[in-house]
């Protein structure tokens, strides 16, 4: 469904834009159908960025993104590619007006995508649509953003997208600014999208939530991917220096702060991509030292 190849993105920076900064390189990955895909690395890493051009917020310096074959930049028509991908982000009250009702983002993809629909047959499908998201219509309907929840008003967002009937989400750090006991509902609620069909890149710094919500992984660091492949390898075998050190930064539950030092972070191991044969190099900077998990090189991210 979606691929990126060899995308890049450099920013103009500085005083007159006369400066560059790189904050995507060379990345590559896929989103299947019913498949959640988590984008992690620290901030600054370039993962917003990616979103972002999935999105069509953002243009692509180099590379192609596609969809199903296309390239999505090919797309003329903005509201054909967006009846398909939307996104959802960190802060769900900087996507409602506050002087409107919250449900008015229902009102605008009728006027926009189904400006023949009936009212009646309308209002059942945004029920649906809020009932798949599992909040109670009645609940919310009619309500102004500051009389709900930042998980309610998250959950409608996703529910717009339901109603759009889209293929991809672009969940950019949906989880970070609800509380645990909505989280593991909003996360849930991916769970059942996904198994609907719908492809989720899942884009967080937290790596227990990638870890909780993904088939496959994509850790990247400074933009660039350091390691990928199935959510289980990439977790349960980390062949990056990088992602070694990222996941036993992770607090765990029984060990306290001292014993919790990153014990596997051996600055002098075999750099994986260097000990993988040279058939392996199958994707550029990436060597596959398992079926479906990636690593780059570690010198070279060590330099
Ligand atoms: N519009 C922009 N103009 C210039 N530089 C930018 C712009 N947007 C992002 N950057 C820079 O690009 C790099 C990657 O930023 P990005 O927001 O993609 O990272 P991130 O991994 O999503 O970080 P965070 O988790 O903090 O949101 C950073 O160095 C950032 O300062």
């Amino acid at each position: 469904m979606l691929k990126l190849d060899g995308v890049s993105k450099t920013y103009r920076v500085g005083a007159f834009g006369g400066g560059e900064l790189k904050a995507v390189s060379d990345v590559g990955f896929e989103v299947g159908e019913g498949e959640v895909v988590s984008l992690i690395g620290e901030s600054g890493s370039g993962k917003s960025t990616l979103g972002r051009m999935i999105l069509r917020l953002a243009s692509v310096s180099s590379g192609t993104i596609t969809l199903d074959g296309r390239d999505i930049s090919s797309i003329r028509d903005r509201k054909e590619y967006y009846r398909q991908v939307q996104g959802v982000f960190q802060d769900p009250f900087s996507c409602y007006n506050p002087v409107f009702r919250a449900d008015r983002v229902f009102t605008m993809i009728k006027e926009q995508y189904f400006p023949r629909a009936g009212a009646d047959e309308w209002r059942t499908r945004v029920e649906t649509a809020l009932e798949s998201v599992r909040l109670d219509p009645g609940n919310v309907l009619g309500k102004y953003p500051h009389q709900l929840s930042g998980g309610q008003l998250q959950r409608m967002l996703i529910a717009r997208a339901v109603l759009l009937d889209i293929r991809l989400l672009v969940a950019d750090e949906i989880i970070s600014m609800l509380d645990a006991s909505t989280r593991i509902d909003v996360l849930n609620l991916l769970a059942d999208l996904r198994a609907r069909g719908l492809g989720i890149l899942f884009v967080t710094h937290d790596l227990s939530l990638g870890n909780y919500v993904s088939d496959r992984t994509v850790v990247l660091r400074h933009g660039k991917v350091v390691e990928m492949g199935r959510t289980d390898l990439v977790f349960g075998a980390p062949a990056h220096p990088y992602t070694r050190s990222l996941l036993a930064s992770v607090p765990r539950l029984h060990a306290k702060w001292t014993d919790a030092a990153p014990e596997d972070m051996v600055e002098d191991a075999p750099c994986a991509y260097h000990e993988a044969p040279q058939e392996s190099r199958t994707r550029p900077g990436l060597a596959e030292i398992d079926s479906d998990h990636y690593v780059a090189c570690a010198g070279k991210e060590k330099a």
